[in-house]
């Protein structure tokens, strides 16, 4: 199988930031909002749900290895990771509809990703009982990777400067909304919906090992130890960087002379880009936002 050409990609210039249902969207993922909303989950689908820049593309990876990576492993070499893992909403021209690669995955099950607040999420995965696989990030290293992102990115909306953008972070005017209602939302979903497995970004830094272990025991499947740890060194920040199926090297709307996709995979990377200002600043923010929340994140790992 041929690698697919995207070449033809191309935007003609950033997108508007606009409202859409009380969320801060573009129009790339809302412009095929009637097929997204009525979209069809199966009670299999495994739904990898994630602010942006919180993991999605490790855990998608992961996922694609546990299920496939033996019984097809031609996927890892001819498919790049969002042809293999849908992106549900994403509505780029030049690229597939998220609801028809969805639609047309010939696996089973379907790993499908989506950045969509917990609220906009197609009712379909709930009613089917769909496994949902969370990945939260802490804010202050999100808000950095998410600024990286939308420099390099020209089919998300001109970020400005860091103080422009960490602004923007604070109150919430970032493509899919606030980060603090996205971890909020689905921290509270959990409690009424038993199948979502809430996962943390510093978690698989610190020991990839045992939450890839985690991540098998709620999806119900008995990977041998050794399988595992063969996933998890194939699943490393080093590798995944060098692989052109996982480092999004196939984009052409992303500049990596810019930032590169797989940039650096680190806890705590903030440290380098907040003033202490700005710190002091985004602690009482998130005191506020986060003050009726039992959600926990860990920053010194
Ligand atoms: N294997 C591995 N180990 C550690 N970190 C990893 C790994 N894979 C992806 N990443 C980092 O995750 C960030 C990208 O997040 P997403 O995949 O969620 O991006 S997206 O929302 O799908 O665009 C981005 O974070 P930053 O490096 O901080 O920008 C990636 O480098």
């Amino acid at each position: 199988m041929e690698i697919p050409d995207f070449s033809s990609m191309k935007l003609d210039s950033r997108p508007e930031l606009i409202d859409f249902e009380g969320v801060s969207m573009t129009r790339y993922f809302t412009d095929n909002w009637e097929k997204v909303k009525n979209f069809q989950a199966r009670p299999d689908d495994i739904l990898i749900a994630t602010y942006p820049k919180a993991g999605t593309t490790w855990v998608s990876y992961i996922l694609d290895l546990l299920y496939f990576g033996n019984e097809s492993p031609e996927r890892q070499t001819s498919q790049p990771i969002y042809m293999r893992v849908p992106f549900l909403e994403m509505c780029f021209q030049g690229l597939p509809l998220g609801t028809e690669l969805a639609d047309t995955l010939p696996t089973s099950p379907r790993p499908i990703k989506t950045h969509l607040p917990v609220q906009l999420v197609p009712k379909s995965f709930w009613e089917q009982n769909s496994k949902v696989v969370y990945v939260a990030r802490n804010a202050k290293d999100n808000a950095v990777s998410y600024f990286h992102f939308d420099r390099m990115n020209m089919g998300q909306p001109e970020p400005g400067d860091w103080n422009t953008f960490l602004q923007k972070f604070m109150d919430g005017r970032n493509v899919f909304g606030p980060w603090y209602d996205h971890v909020n939302g689905y921290w509270k979903k959990k409690q009424t919906y038993s199948n979502i497995l809430y996962m943390f970004y510093e978690d698989m830094v610190e020991d990839t090992g045992r939450e890839v272990a985690r991540l098998c025991s709620f999806l119900g499947l008995s990977t041998s130890a050794t399988e595992r740890e063969r996933i998890t060194k194939g699943v490393q920040f080093d590798v995944m960087k060098q692989n052109k199926m996982t480092n999004y090297s196939t984009l052409p709307v992303m500049d990596f002379k810019i930032s590169p996709f797989m940039r650096k995979g680190k806890v705590g990377d903030w440290r380098n880009h907040f003033t202490v200002a700005q710190n002091e600043q985004f602690d009482e923010v998130y005191k506020q936002k986060m003050k009726n929340t039992t959600v926990k994140f860990r920053t010194e790992i």
